[in-house]
């Protein structure tokens, strides 16, 4: 039996942004120069590639500028054109209404053929003022949305792996095809969570190593016992008008929320890879070749953290995440990333596979604050999408719920 799928660890109620402290024997001496450089990173005048270097515990090839910004160009127009037709191609599928959703369906319905939804959505219409050299990739603009959403599956037998924005082909040859999976609670979803993606994408870009061709979401399930965790039907519904409804690329998938018992996040990935390599065969490049995509974990630096404990982590799990997948890990105020990946042994082994995300506006919404201003009845609003207000409100989410005091005062 494989080890990973019985490990002794069981979910617990782990506090925020918890800082496991590390035992001795997981202690290294040796500092990677990469990490070592860190420490002088001017975040005011940095190059093209030294920024590459600070931001990754990669190795970073050479890059040339105009060159990836042209490549990107060329993959941002075809994708996001691929992904809008595939999109207006495609029938609901796994779709089941419910009566929140036909509000929504009754504000979209066309009037002298145009949509009168814009009340529902969170961005501007073009034209969107970009610069010069940053290119409209995640900016979904009103038409691309579309009327209603469908949702997905609420039981296992009708699930199905969503690939409504996954790339079909991938734009150029020379990039190996990347899928980022954000585990986690999403309870509520929220800008932070949003912007994570969109920090992943400049710095994988500037690694001129990878074409992204998907983001998922993948909201845990119930048996996850964290406080503060709104019913999986709901976190997976706010993810996906939140994606939606902001964005033009990421995706929820909702297999992971339906599962009877709590699905470890190595089990979760493996899950992305059966669906995308072993079932799709990969992605298509131009000429019709079939290419595995790498598959990353997307996450906070808190998380990354946790990894510390071993009654959090299995170790076998760690080298499968790590050495199988990789991990993008975003900083995080109050965790230092750097710091842990240099001390933590397994981490440290699969250096090369991770990327640190430096986040150079920080933002630091929290789940937990949102839930505590919900309940005291104080705004929300420009923390989450109003879709995703409006979801909370119709549903009356959070409202009753209690939380422990610690957990609050932590956050
Ligand atoms: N401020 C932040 N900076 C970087 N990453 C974050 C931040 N907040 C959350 N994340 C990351 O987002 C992912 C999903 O987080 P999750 O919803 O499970 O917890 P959370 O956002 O901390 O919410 P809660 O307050 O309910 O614990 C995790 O990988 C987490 O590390
Ligand atoms: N051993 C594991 O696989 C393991 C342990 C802790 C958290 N996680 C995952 O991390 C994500 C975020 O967890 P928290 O909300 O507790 O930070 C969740 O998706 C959870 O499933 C996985």
């Amino acid at each position: 039996m494989d080890p990973r799928l019985a490990p002794n660890f069981t979910p617990v109620i782990r506090r925020q942004h918890q800082t496991p402290s590390l035992s001795p024997s997981t202690t290294s001496t040796t500092t990677p120069r990469s990490a070592a450089n860190t420490s002088a990173v001017d975040l005011f005048n940095f190059s093209t590639s030294s920024f590459a270097r600070d931001l990754s515990m990669t190795d970073v090839g050479s890059t040339n500028g105009s060159e990836i910004v042209a490549k990107l160009e060329q993959h941002v127009r075809s994708g996001s054109e691929s992904a809008m037709s595939s999109r207006l191609n495609s029938s609901s599928g796994n779709s089941t209404v419910s009566s929140a959703d036909s509000r929504s369906e009754t504000q979209a319905t066309t009037t002298n053929g145009k949509r009168k939804a814009e009340m529902d959505f969170d961005i501007l219409a073009p034209p969107y003022s970009l610069s010069a050299n940053r290119t409209p990739t995640q900016t979904a603009d009103l038409e691309e949305v579309p009327h209603g959403i469908s949702r997905q599956a609420r039981d296992l037998a009708s699930y199905a792996f969503p690939v409504h924005r996954l790339a079909e082909v991938l734009q150029d040859k020379t990039m190996q095809p990347l899928v980022i999976v954000a585990c986690g609670s999403f309870s509520p979803i929220t800008f932070l969570h949003l912007r994570m993606f969109e920090m992943a994408i400049d710095t994988i870009r500037e690694l001129n190593k990878y074409e992204v061709v998907g983001g998922y979401y993948s909201p845990v399930s119930d048996n996850y016992r964290k406080a503060g965790l709104a019913p999986a039907d709901h976190r997976v519904r706010m993810c996906e008008l939140a994606c939606e409804r902001t964005s033009s690329w990421l995706m929820v998938d909702a297999w992971e929320s339906l599962q009877p018992s709590y699905q470890r996040t190595a089990v979760v990935l493996d899950h992305f890879n059966y669906e995308i390599n072993v079932k799709r065969g990969g992605i298509k490049t131009k000429a019709g070749e079939r290419r595995p995509a790498k598959i990353m974990l997307l996450a906070g630096g808190d998380l990354i953290e946790s990894m510390g404990d071993p009654n959090v982590w299995a170790d076998e799990d760690l080298h499968h995440i790590l050495g199988r997948y990789g991990c993008l890990i975003v900083e995080r105020t109050g965790a230092d990333v750097r710091s842990f990946l240099l001390s933590h042994d397994i981490m440290y082994e699969h250096r090369h596979n991770v990327i640190v995300i430096k986040q150079l506006i920080y933002n630091d919404i929290s789940s937990t604050k949102v839930r505590l201003f919900i309940r005291r009845g104080m705004s929300v609003q420009y923390l989450l999408p109003n879709s995703v207000i409006r979801y909370i409100e119709e549903h009356g989410l959070y409202v009753g719920m209690s939380e422990p005091v610690s957990n609050v005062l932590k956050f």
